[in-house]
């Protein structure tokens, strides 16, 4: 896992200015995986959010035998999937990142198999990948499973010949959705999947796979159809800002009472998200691409469900939860997509908050004022939330584990500063 990363902050500074939204992590991660699926040629990545994420899916690249170039200052990624060599995702990689998983397609299509060491991903309680197995099965693969010498599971899955079906995820999955998309894309005869995911991140990679010359309808009506081409092509293409993190440096202008400027920010992006912080006091003015935000009267409490997109973000609840602890009376949230996601509420408990959880239902006795402690992030969003609340406790507060919140955010440290926080990074 290498050194331990902390962040510092002290609060109490509100926040004014402007700031630039990263690239989307959830879809640069896809795209990476479709990248590997041109067989000639370089793809090159506009807009990539410089996040551990990302590296280690360059990593991972490399690994499988692929040139990537990370060009870290110019946002820039570089792909030569020409050399594709190895259909082994390893361990000490793969299961750093849930995105790993999506390089499963490309493996498929141009090795004829894939294997699979371990899967990452935040720690959120079950996070199964039936719908993925189910629908390459559907198409012709075999999937095994073989347990190594240490207990862990490798996962086997060999593509013969892909060919079209009808799929289908049971819930629609966000990278289930995504994978199912690009094994179909090279897939004899045509392939529809029901119940696919509509989030933006998808729609993006269904543009860059278009791009490359996939024939895919349907994209955001949750009916997509795909027909198989025999190749694809290297493009260029530029990653959609990261709703998330504009749902994040939302909520550190509602949290500090500041007015911020959000590069890139869109409000259609942040779904049902946007109306629950309006809701709260938060006021939105979109101007173009620039989205500004303002909080100058009292915090409202809320009723929170998180849902697939356009529904509220399970990604932006955490940070929600923070927020809610300033908010006039009881907030609720119900978290359906995930079933463990609610270990921050003991971490906010050590700044002094007051949150009852029962299952995935949580009651936020708001308002109480924080103070700060040395908290955990026990996933990402769960340290985004921790940033956010100890930019409005009083003293400071250390947040460890913070490798989690620098697997999807950029430059947090640099870029809340920037705004008036007083916020530091450590690492050792
Ligand atoms: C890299 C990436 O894009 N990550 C995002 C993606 O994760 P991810 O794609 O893993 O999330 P899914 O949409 O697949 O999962 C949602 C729910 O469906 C269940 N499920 C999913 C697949 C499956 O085969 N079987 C099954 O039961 C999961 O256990 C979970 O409870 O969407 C999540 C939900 O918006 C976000 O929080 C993550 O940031
Ligand atoms: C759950 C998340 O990501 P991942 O699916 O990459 O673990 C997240 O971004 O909060």
């Amino acid at each position: 896992m290498g050194h331990e990363v902390r962040y510092r902050v002290r609060g109490g500074s509100q926040l004014h200015g402007t700031v630039f939204v990263q690239g989307a992590k959830n879809a640069v991660l896809p795209m990476i995986g479709a990248s590997l699926m041109a067989s000639k040629g370089r793809t090159v990545l506009r807009n990539v959010p410089i996040i551990e994420d990302v590296r280690r899916a360059v990593e991972l690249a490399r690994a499988v035998g692929a040139k990537a170039e990370l060009h870290e200052t110019e946002r820039t990624l570089v792909i030569d999937a020409s050399s594709l060599s190895s259909p082994v995702l390893p361990a000490d990689i793969a299961s750093r990142f849930r995105g790993s998983f999506l390089f499963v397609p490309a493996l498929l299509h141009r090795l004829g198999e894939a294997v699979i060491e371990g899967v990452g991903g935040c720690n959120l309680g079950s996070r199964n990948l039936d719908f993925h197995y189910n629908g390459f099965k559907r198409m012709g693969a075999t999937v095994t499973e073989q347990v190594a010498d240490n207990g862990d599971g490798i996962i086997h899955i060999k593509a013969g010949d892909l060919r079209g079906g009808t799929l289908y995820c049971d819930t629609p999955s966000h990278t289930g959705t995504e994978n199912l998309i690009m094994a179909a894309a090279l897939a004899r005869g045509t392939t529809l999947i029901k119940n696919a995911a509509l989030e933006p991140e998808v729609l993006d990679n269904i543009a860059i796979l278009q791009a490359m010359g996939a024939k895919i309808s349907g994209g955001g009506t949750g009916f997509v159809t795909v027909e198989g081409v025999g190749e694809l092509t290297a493009v260029e293409h530029t990653v959609m800002p990261d709703r998330i993190d504009a749902g994040v440096f939302v909520m550190a202008a509602a949290i500090t009472g500041g007015d911020l400027n959000l590069v890139g920010a869109s409000l259609e992006h942040l779904g049902v998200a946007a109306d629950k912080l309006e809701q709260m006091g938060v006021e939105f003015h979109q101007q173009g691409a620039v989205l500004q935000v303002r909080r100058d009267r009292t915090l409202r409490p809320i009723n929170v469900i998180t849902d697939e997109y356009p529904g509220f973000a399970t990604d932006l609840q955490s940070p929600l939860m923070a927020l809610s602890c300033f908010a006039e009376g009881p907030s609720y949230i119900y978290e359906r997509i995930f079933d463990g996601r609610f270990k921050l509420a003991d971490e906010l408990a050590k700044m002094g908050a007051d949150i009852e959880v029962d299952g995935n239902r949580a009651k936020v006795n708001g308002p109480r004022g924080l103070r700060g402690a040395e908290v955990e992030a026990h996933d990402l969003r769960c340290g985004s939330a921790l940033v956010l609340a100890g930019l409005a406790a009083e003293g400071e507060t250390t947040i460890t584990s913070a490798y989690y919140l620098d697997r999807g955010h950029a430059h947090t440290a640099e870029r809340l500063s920037q705004l008036g926080a007083d916020i530091v990074r450590e690492v050792g």
